[in-house]
């Protein structure tokens, strides 16, 4: 035996279990859609109404991450478009678009048309579009996913993007009958306060893709763990047990996946079989402990200061929770803290308040006899995490930077 065969035989994965792990990778097409008929449904009366002569200007489809919106989309105007000669179907996801123009230009690329140069400006890559969609079937539906990362820019703003898209003269006069359906987080017209010429030029056609329930989940699940996992490997209790913290969770199918393949590959590396209620415990404090810290990382500023101040208390068993208001404004207070961090009593409460209605912290009144009532606020998750998103968050934030440098 060489030095290889040793090697490859010490490193092969017969214990793992694992049979086929791909069949987690949530970007892989799944052959069936559980849990969303009444969408389904939805989508394909709207596509239906080119029976009758009619598909809405714009179709807004929007839910939370992972909760099978690009999927079954896709797919339902796929399979329809396969279905009628007289429907295409294009698709453009837009998340790495910095800018309208490149937005734009993606959307000519995806009708065949060649992508222009920033001379062409906006109404240059549009007229290209409009050219492009001339040799199209009578009908086109074109899906642009991620539109919320569409944001205003040096040169446009959303407004002008979505009139020329809806309103543009050389659209109008060609007659092209193009659907543009929005796929995104929030309902757009909210997110991109986009201005009332182009909410008049919107249809009301909506779509909601709520997160899955505990029900639905397994129904997305078990079929893929099935093929993912060896026979036995995820005993019932770890199934039910992932399906339910999934679904209290998140609701996002994209998750619930990630987590059994990484409750895996924990049972793996530790040598087992079989996953178990531990492993799945540990993953899903994994996953919490990055989703929150990714999630202080974003947050402004001084709401980010606040939640220091919440969590700077120690007291002999370790972090000191909850804590007063009173509290949070000594901590801002004390000698050498900077200047523009020393937030008063009343914006502090301000962000109080954003920080419960984020979900981040809660709060509730302590009545102290003859000394009060006091406002008592405790983080909804593990306080250290916010000690642990110091660093990273001072790292990202240039306003912090310069505010410590003084
Ligand atoms: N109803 C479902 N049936 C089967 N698989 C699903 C379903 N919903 C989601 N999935 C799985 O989760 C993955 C993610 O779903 P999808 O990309 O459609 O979510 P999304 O709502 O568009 O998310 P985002 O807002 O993050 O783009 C899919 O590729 C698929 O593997």
């Amino acid at each position: 035996m060489s030095k290889y065969d040793d090697l490859f035989e010490a490193t092969a994965p017969d214990d793992s279990p694992f049979a086929d792990k791909a069949a987690l990778d949530p970007l892989a097409d799944p052959p069936t859609i559980h849990a969303r008929d009444d969408q389904e449904r939805e989508l394909a009366t709207i596509l239906n109404g080119v029976q009758e002569g009619y598909l809405p200007p714009t179709v807004s489809i929007y839910g939370p991450p992972g909760t099978g919106k690009t999927l079954t989309t896709r797919r339902v105007c796929r399979e329809f478009a396969a279905r009628h000669d007289r429907v295409a179907v294009e698709y453009v996801n837009l998340k790495e678009c910095q800018t309208l123009f490149s937005a734009a230009n993606e959307i000519l690329a995806a009708v065949g048309g060649e992508k222009q140069g920033a001379y062409a400006g906006l109404d240059g890559v549009f007229e290209a579009i409009w050219d492009a969609l001339e040799a199209y079937p009578e009908w086109t539906v074109l899906v642009l996913d991620e539109i919320d990362h569409v944001q205003y820019d040096a040169n446009y703003d959303p407004s002008d993007f979505f009139y020329r898209l809806l309103r543009g003269e050389g659209r109008l006069q060609r007659g092209l009958a193009l659907s543009v359906w929005l796929v995104s987080n929030e309902l757009l017209e909210v997110d991109l306060r986009l201005d009332s010429r182009v909410e008049s030029a919107m249809s009301d056609e909506a779509i909601c893709f709520p997160p899955y329930d505990e029900r639905e989940l397994r129904a997305i699940l078990e079929p893929r763990l099935e093929r993912a996992f060896r026979e036995g490997a995820v005993p019932d209790d770890v199934l039910a047990d992932g399906v339910r913290e999934a679904a209290r969770r998140w609701g996002d199918a994209r998750k619930a996946l990630t987590l059994f393949r990484q409750a895996g590959e924990r049972a793996a590396d530790d040598g087992r079989q079989r996953l178990t209620t531990e492993c799945l415990e540990a993953t899903l404090e994994t996953t919490e402990r990055a989703a929150v810290i990714d999630r202080l990382c974003n947050l402004p500023a001084n709401h980010f200061v606040v939640l220091a101040g919440i969590t700077a208390w120690n007291d002999a068993t370790g972090l000191k929770q909850p804590v007063s208001t009173g509290e949070i404004y000594d901590y801002l207070h004390q000698d050498g803290y900077p200047e523009e961090l020393q937030l008063g009593t009343r914006t502090i409460q301000t962000l109080v308040t954003d920080l419960e209605t984020m979900g981040l912290v809660e709060t509730w009144i302590d009545s102290r006899g003859d000394s009060g009532r006091v406002k008592q606020i405790e983080t909804t998750f593990e306080p250290r995490w916010v000690r642990e998103a110091i660093d990273p968050y001072a790292a990202d934030s240039t306003y912090l930077d310069t505010v410590f440098e003084r």
